[in-house]
């Protein structure tokens, strides 16, 4: 049965939907709703027609009880999750379960209520799902902002190749920040390209100095020190003449610190002194020396881990991460990779004075459908390295021997069949055989006929024969 009831469109209030088999509980939230004017609301007693009505792209957020006869709001979730993926979807549910609350916001809910109705719960739903609502539209039109216009200096990022919308728009974001004299934090997985992004941060920051690269893992607290800030002539042992550090080349220019996230406890308190000061004193001297280089610093880490463990300082993290980029791994913009892998095929071919081999139809699947755990430094390699070996004129999968590819689809696949989402998992826990579902099919006839094989039979629409043959089997197999 349907009660949708048309709203009073006034173009305003925000308008959602309530989903629940129960009419009276509708009602218990159509009047905690009318003493308060946060929404106008639709309500549908019939979840089958949940999807059409989400079609009319009328709906800021979407209110959905979980057990619901015919269509539940657990078999929903994961399909308006994935069309409707800006719709705050919030589950009303009769439990509170912990587990029921888990699969709900593991599926996409944004929020759950519970039955009951708690009339200031529901309302602080609502509230949160038009935040929610406002923010995805703002990051939305920040983006459209970001891709709409076009890169003011592209040279700068001609050694970058790529066609994808993510590089696209960190190229946007890197010519945006490039006038701050804030420091920059750049990651992403090895192998990205970060360090490519920093010196195109620094090509578009216009600075007149140079472009200072730092590896900064492995560096113990004397030899961060002596590197970055050089020492005075005496300073220490084996100091024979005065060092000036690489804040000093980096004057007018750009310091770039790579690995960040592994630095040393001690080197991290001088690195947040100059960071904070624009100070730096050489070691063994007692000369207070300023410095204006621009620091842009890289890291394959998670800082939010390293910061909850206590391996990388809080304030630390606050002071480098005043501007932030992230750059995808290679997985994530397949588009860029055969681009790169002819690029990489022509100067490895150059550089060996051959002629670029071609590839051969099924290595450019592999090639397409492999992780790249490494990312383009991987990739690079690998070219670099089946050019070298080839010598028909045609690379194939033995030309890149450990290109172990698992395809994403079957990636896909078993990441929704542990998550539960395919609807035979209320029968099977997981995904079924066929010989399993023709084995559960058999049995459930003979149950619903009481053993009789005929009816059986006609209710499978195959041949008693059949049925008495499989019954054979499944004993035979018991
Ligand atoms: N989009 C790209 N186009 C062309 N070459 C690229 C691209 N991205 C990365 N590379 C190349 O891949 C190699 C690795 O890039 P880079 O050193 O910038 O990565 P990284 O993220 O800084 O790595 P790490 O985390 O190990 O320091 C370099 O040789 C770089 O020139």
């Amino acid at each position: 049965m349907t009660d949708t009831q048309k709203p009073q469109k006034n173009g305003k209030v925000p308008l959602v939907l309530f989903v629940d088999d129960n009419a009276d509980f509708l009602e218990e939230i159509r009047f905690v709703l009318l003493s308060n004017s946060i929404c106008e609301m639709v309500t549908l007693t019939d979840s089958s027609q949940v999807l059409a009505e989400l079609d009319k792209g009328i709906y800021s957020a979407i209110f959905l009880d979980w057990i619901m006869p015919g269509v539940s709001g657990a078999d929903l979730l994961p399909v308006i999750a994935q069309k409707y993926p800006t719709i705050p979807v919030i589950i009303m549910t009769g439990v509170n379960d912990i587990d029921t609350v888990v699969s709900c916001m593991k599926q996409g809910a944004m929020d759950y209520i519970t039955k009951p109705l708690d009339s200031s719960r529901l309302i602080s739903s609502i509230n949160n799902a038009f935040k929610i609502l406002e923010l995805s539209n703002q990051n939305q039109q920040l983006q459209n902002y970001l891709l709409g216009d076009p890169l003011a200096q592209p040279d700068i990022f001609k050694d970058i190749l790529t066609g994808s919308d993510k590089m696209l728009s960190i190229f946007k974001l890197v010519e945006t920040i490039a006038p701050s004299r804030y420091p920059v934090l750049i990651t992403g997985e090895t192998g990205v390209g970060k360090e490519l992004i920093a010196r195109a941060i620094h090509k578009a920051s216009g600075l007149q100095g140079s472009f200072t690269p730092l590896n900064v893992a492995g560096l113990d607290a004397h030899m961060f020190e002596d590197t970055l800030f050089g020492h005075k002539k005496g300073a220490f042992t084996g100091a024979n003449e005065l060092r000036q550090g690489l804040i000093a080349k980096a004057q007018g220019g750009t310091l770039f610190l790579d690995e960040i996230g592994d630095l040393a406890p001690e080197s991290q308190i001088k690195l947040l002194r100059l960071l904070q000061e624009n100070e730096y004193y050489r070691m063994g001297s007692d000369v207070l020396l300023k410095s204006d280089a621009r620091i842009i610093v890289a890291s394959n880490r998670d800082f939010k881990k390293l910061v909850a463990e206590g391996t990388f300082r809080e304030d630390l993290y606050h002071r480098i991460c005043y501007h932030k980029l992230h750059i995808p791994p290679l997985r994530e913009r397949r588009e860029d990779i055969m681009p790169l892998v002819n690029h990489y095929i022509n100067m490895a071919a150059k550089a060996m004075g051959k002629r670029a081999p071609r590839i051969a139809a099924e290595l450019r699947w592999l090639l397409e459908e492999y992780e790249y755990p490494g990312n383009v430094r991987e990739l690079i390699n690998k070219v670099g390295s089946a050019v070298v070996v080839n010598k028909t004129g045609l690379l194939v999968q033995s030309d890149f021997p450990d290109l172990a590819v698992r395809s994403r689809t079957m990636i896909d696949a078993g990441a929704k069949v542990a998550n539960s989402q395919f609807s035979l998992h209320v029968v099977f826990p997981t995904f079924p055989s066929m010989g399993q579902i023709e084995k559960l099919m058999f049995e459930e006839a003979l149950k619903v006929t009481g053993g009789k094989k005929g009816p059986a039979a006609d209710l499978l629409g195959v041949c008693r024969q059949t049925v008495q043959k499989k019954l054979s089997e499944l004993e035979k197999m018991n």
